[in-house]
């Protein structure tokens, strides 16, 4: 079969990872009969020198046209690069919220699994980790809440004041409730819905429309637990979470402690998905531009979120098994990148990861 794949490599490190996802996947092409035809579309800072915007209407169209997008990561340094210098809505993070609300791409996965192999970079403790480590998916709401409430700065008698509001309605929460449980039925059927019903309205009807999505659940125990909780949970006592369910802010910094138990924010991958098959799929991780160009990015979170587009957007489940396995088995012979390294391992740039993995699509 034939694939039509739009490729975003963005920012920073975005060129480089985006390369190796592709290698692997041209070689899981070779291996498994199938082509995939690459458009290139510009996105972030890329697309702000080229074209003054973060994002064209063309770009949109571009993705609109493809069976998947596939995605680097965007941004440059906030503090010192001059696209922080324009106005908000022109800057490189508003291209990708602009095409997570045009492609509708309202629930956002992330897997966080430790690797048996990576026990030695996993910042916890053995006896805290264990023989089980741990295996955890986040549900990350994306395109609701404070990312896309109405937002301003203005002057009040003298004294700058900004709001950003933080809305959900109920149906939003509900089709990102039915995912999360969805995939709990799939998994070790257990959903933890992540809030903070103590003090936001917002998250008072978050439990709400969670249990009344429960009941149609009735094999899938589920819990509520607040995200300062939460936050703690993770480090104290990962291997208890089989899905997190939560908006969009929890789940954006929540993944971010996940992925650094897990040895690296390079290990985090993610599919982000709408009603239909189009998905995006991208890292967890940012442009990393303190290592950009340097041929030490950790490539495995792309070229793990290109196995997720083959499993959720192209229906190839064994061809994403084959990329899956590879990582591992690349994992058990020591070989790692930079940010993964442990001793008695052999340290290996991004490219070279890239072609190990490669090598191991069986
Ligand atoms: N989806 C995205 O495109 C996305 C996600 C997060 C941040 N960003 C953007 O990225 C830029 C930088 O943000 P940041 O520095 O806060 O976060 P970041 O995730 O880019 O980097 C945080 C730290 O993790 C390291 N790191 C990240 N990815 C890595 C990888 N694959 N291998 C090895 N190390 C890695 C970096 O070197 C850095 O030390 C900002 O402009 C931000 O807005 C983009
Ligand atoms: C770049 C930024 C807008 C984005 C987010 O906050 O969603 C990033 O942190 C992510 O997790 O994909």
């Amino acid at each position: 079969m034939n694939y039509k794949i739009a490729l975003i490599k963005g920012d920073g490190i975005g060129p480089e990872i985006v390369d190796e996802a592709v290698k692997v996947l041209n070689q899981v092409g070779e291996k498994y009969g199938h082509t995939f035809d690459y458009t290139r579309v510009l996105m972030g800072g890329e697309s702000i020198d080229a074209c003054g915007v973060p994002l064209t209407d063309e770009a949109i169209a571009q993705c609109k046209a493809s069976d998947s997008v596939l995605m680097g990561s965007i941004g440059g340094n906030t503090t010192t690069s001059p696209w922080y210098k324009l106005e908000p809505s022109l800057r490189p993070e508003a291209g990708l919220l602009k095409l997570r609300k045009s492609l509708g791409l309202f629930a956002n996965i992330r897997p966080a699994y430790l690797y048996d192999e990576l026990k030695a970079a996993c910042p916890i403790k053995d006896e805290i980790i264990g023989d089980q480590g741990f295996d955890m998916v986040i549900m990350r709401e994306l395109t609701g809440g404070l990312y896309f409430g109405e937002r301003k700065t203005v002057e009040e008698n003298g004294v700058l004041k900004a709001y950003d509001s933080l809305t959900y309605d109920e149906n939003e929460i509900r089709r990102i409730a039915i995912k999360g449980f969805e995939i709990a039925m799939k998994r070790r059927k257990n959903v933890i819905s992540v809030d903070k019903a103590n003090v936001l309205d917002s998250s008072r009807l978050w439990r709400k429309v969670v249990e009344e999505v429960a009941k149609d659940y009735p094999e899938v125990t589920y819990s509520h637990m607040l995200v300062d909780n939460c936050a703690m949970q993770l480090v104290k006592n990962p291997g208890q979470f089989d899905v997190i369910l939560t908006e969009n802010m929890f789940g954006d910094i929540l993944s971010d402690e996940a992925s650094e138990i897990t040895g690296s924010i390079g290990m985090l991958s993610s599919a982000s998905l709408s009603e239909t098959s189009l998905g995006l799929y991208e890292p967890s991780h940012g442009s990393a531009p303190d290592i950009a160009g340097t041929n030490q990015a950790n490539p495995i979170a792309t070229i793990l979120s290109a196995a997720m587009m083959l499993r959720y957007s192209l229906n190839l489940d064994k061809e994403a098994d084959a990329i899956e396995a590879a990582v591992k088995a690349v994992l058990k012979k020591g070989l790692r990148t930079v940010d993964i390294m442990s001793e008695g391992c052999t340290q290996l740039g991004c490219k070279e990861m890239g072609d190990a993995i490669a090598a191991e699509i069986q």
